[in-house]
C-alpha cells in the first residue's frame, strides 16, 4: 500500500502532513505513524499529522508525536492551517478543533497567526515554572542558554518523580536582549532536543511576559522566530493568546507500507 504525504516545517519542527478525508488512515496503528516518522527507516519527523473533516469546524488536526502519543502541537497546528490552505479547505481564517480544543487561525503569505488555548494559572516547579498551553511545559531560566545541557537535564526533568506518569516538555530560556527571549526545548514524545517548539515557546512567552509586564514577546529558536501576543488577567489566567510564525511546505512523496 502506498501513503501520499507532504513534509511541513514551522520554524525547523517538522511533520509527516497527511490529507486523511476519506479516513484511511488507521488512527490506532502507532507503528505505522513510529515507522513513517523514523529518520532512518521512514521518512522522518519529529510528529504526524492527519487533517480530517470534522462537522462544525474548517477541519480536525489529529497530531501524534514521532513516538506515537499524542498532545497539542503549536508549531504543527500552524503547518496544519498551512497544509489545510494549500488543499484549498480554507482560504485566509479558519475554525478548526485539535486535542485541546477549538482553535482560530488566520493565514497571509506563508505567515501563521494561531489561537490558542486559555492559561489558567502559572505554577512555581522549585526555582523554574510549570505552565500548561495545550501540551504541559516545564519552563527554566538559565544564564547562556547556548552552553547549555538542554538534552540532558531536560531528560532529567522530563523523566523526574514531579511529572510522573506522563512527563513533560522541557524549556529552557535566556534574555536576548532587545530581541525579546531565546529558548530551546527538550520534547516529550520526541525525547531529543527540537529546533522549536510553539506550546513551548507559548508557555515562556506567558512566564516572561507575567515577569517584565509585557504582552507581546518576540522568541529566537534554534530553528528560526517566532512571536507570542496575549492578555494577561488580575488573577493570573491568560486568554487571547496567539502564537505567530512561518510555516512551509518542503517536500512532498508517497512511501510504501
Ligand atoms: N512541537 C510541539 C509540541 C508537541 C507536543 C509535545 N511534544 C508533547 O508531547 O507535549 C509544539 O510545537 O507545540
Amino acid at each position: 500500500m502506498e501513503i501520499s504525504f507532504y513534509k511541513y516545517q514551522g520554524t525547523g519542527n517538522d511533520f509527516v502532513m497527511i490529507d486523511d478525508r476519506e479516513e484511511k488512515f488507521e488512527v490506532e496503528n502507532l507503528e505505522l505513524v513510529r515507522k513513517l516518522c523514523n529518520r532512518k527507516f521512514g521518512i522522518g519527523s519529529d510528529g504526524l499529522i492527519l487533517i480530517r473533516y470534522k462537522e462544525g469546524y474548517d477541519f480536525e488536526m489529529i497530531y501524534y508525536n514521532a513516538d506515537g502519543t499524542q498532545s497539542m502541537c503549536g508549531n504543527g497546528a500552524r503547518c496544519a492551517v498551512s497544509f489545510s490552505k494549500f488543499l484549498g479547505i480554507i482560504t485566509e481564517n479558519t475554525h478548526f478543533l485539535a486535542i485541546d480544543g477549538p482553535h482560530d487561525a488566520c493565514i497571509k503569505d506563508g505567515w501563521v497567526e494561531l489561537g490558542m488555548s486559555n492559561v489558567k494559572q502559572i505554577k512555581k516547579a522549585g526555582e523554574d515554572f510549570f505552565v500548561n498551553t495545550g501540551s504541559p511545559h516545564h519552563v527554566r531560566f538559565v544564564e547562556n542558554v547556548d552552553d547549555y545541557p538542554v538534552v540532558n537535564t531536560g531528560a532529567e526533568i522530563r523523566y523526574s518523580q514531579t511529572y510522573q506518569p506522563d512527563g513533560t516538555n522541557v524549556n529552557f530560556v535566556s534574555n536576548n536582549g532587545n530581541e525579546g527571549i531565546f529558548v530551546r526545548t527538550y520534547e516529550r514524545g520526541v525525547e531529543n532536543e527540537t529546533l522549536s517548539c510553539g506550546t513551548g515557546v507559548t508557555a515562556c512567552a506567558l512566564v516572561y511576559g507575567q515577569q517584565n509586564q509585557k504582552d507581546l514577546v518576540n522568541i529566537t529558536t534554534p530553528g528560526g522566530k517566532l512571536a507570542v501576543k496575549f492578555k494577561a488577567n488580575d488573577n493570573g489566567s491568560f486568554q487571547n493568546i496567539s502564537l505567530m510564525g512561518p510555516a512551509e511546505q518542503v517536500f512532498k512523496g508517497s512511501i510504501s507500507i
